[in-house]
């Protein structure tokens, strides 16, 4: 199975917030931008194996600012790491205010995704290639993000999660 680029796993997604998105302070609903993510983060994950994928899990999500009513959201995803059926997918989000043109990135998530067969069983997915410093970074840490979601989903004992233990001793 050949490896693949993250830069080839590149997704993105623009959207404009409008009424029925919004939450009763006139802001984003979160569930719309969850919504929004995971589609996103699905084609990064298609892009990457080419084979049904399922959510799995999401990792960590931050919504660090509200987001206005008829603001540009573009949202970005890419695989940060391949294991043997799972892939981590990072999603930045960036507002954009479409009067002034200001732009900050907003939030992101981290989400996981299986491949599946026909009948919903894990399959083997390539391996990924970090290139850019970034995808390296997120890369080697996307390993511990693995242990830690495995260990709260009660599938692995914190014991083995050797390289998210390196994290606390020196
Ligand atoms: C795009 C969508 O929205 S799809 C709709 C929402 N999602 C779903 O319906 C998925 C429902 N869940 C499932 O079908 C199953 O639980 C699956 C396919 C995700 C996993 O199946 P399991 O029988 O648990 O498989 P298994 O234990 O072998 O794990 C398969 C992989 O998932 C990973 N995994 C399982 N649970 C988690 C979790 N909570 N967090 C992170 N990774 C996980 C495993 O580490 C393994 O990865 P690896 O093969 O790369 O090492």
């Amino acid at each position: 199975m050949k490896a693949k680029k993250a830069s080839e796993t590149l997704a993105i997604s623009t959207k404009v917030v409008l009424p029925n998105d919004t939450n009763t302070l006139g802001n984003l609903f979160g569930g719309q931008l969850l919504a929004w993510m995971d589609v996103i983060a699905s084609v990064s994950a298609h892009r990457h194996c080419r084979r049904v994928v399922v959510t799995a899990s999401v990792n960590n999500v931050a919504f660090n600012a509200p987001i206005n009513h008829s603001s540009i959201v573009t949202l970005e995803a890419k695989v940060s790491r391949a294991f043997n059926s799972s892939m981590e997918v990072f999603v930045d989000v960036y507002v954009e205010n479409p009067v002034t043109g200001n732009k900050f990135r907003s939030n992101e998530a981290i989400y996981t995704f299986v491949a599946v067969d026909q009948n919903g069983g894990p399959i083997q997915v390539p391996e990924l290639i970090p290139e850019t410093q970034e995808e390296k970074e997120r890369y080697t840490a996307a390993l511990r993000r693995k242990q830690l979601a495995l260990i709260l989903a009660g599938k692995m004992n914190p014991k083995d999660a050797n390289e998210l233990k390196k994290l606390f001793v020196d």
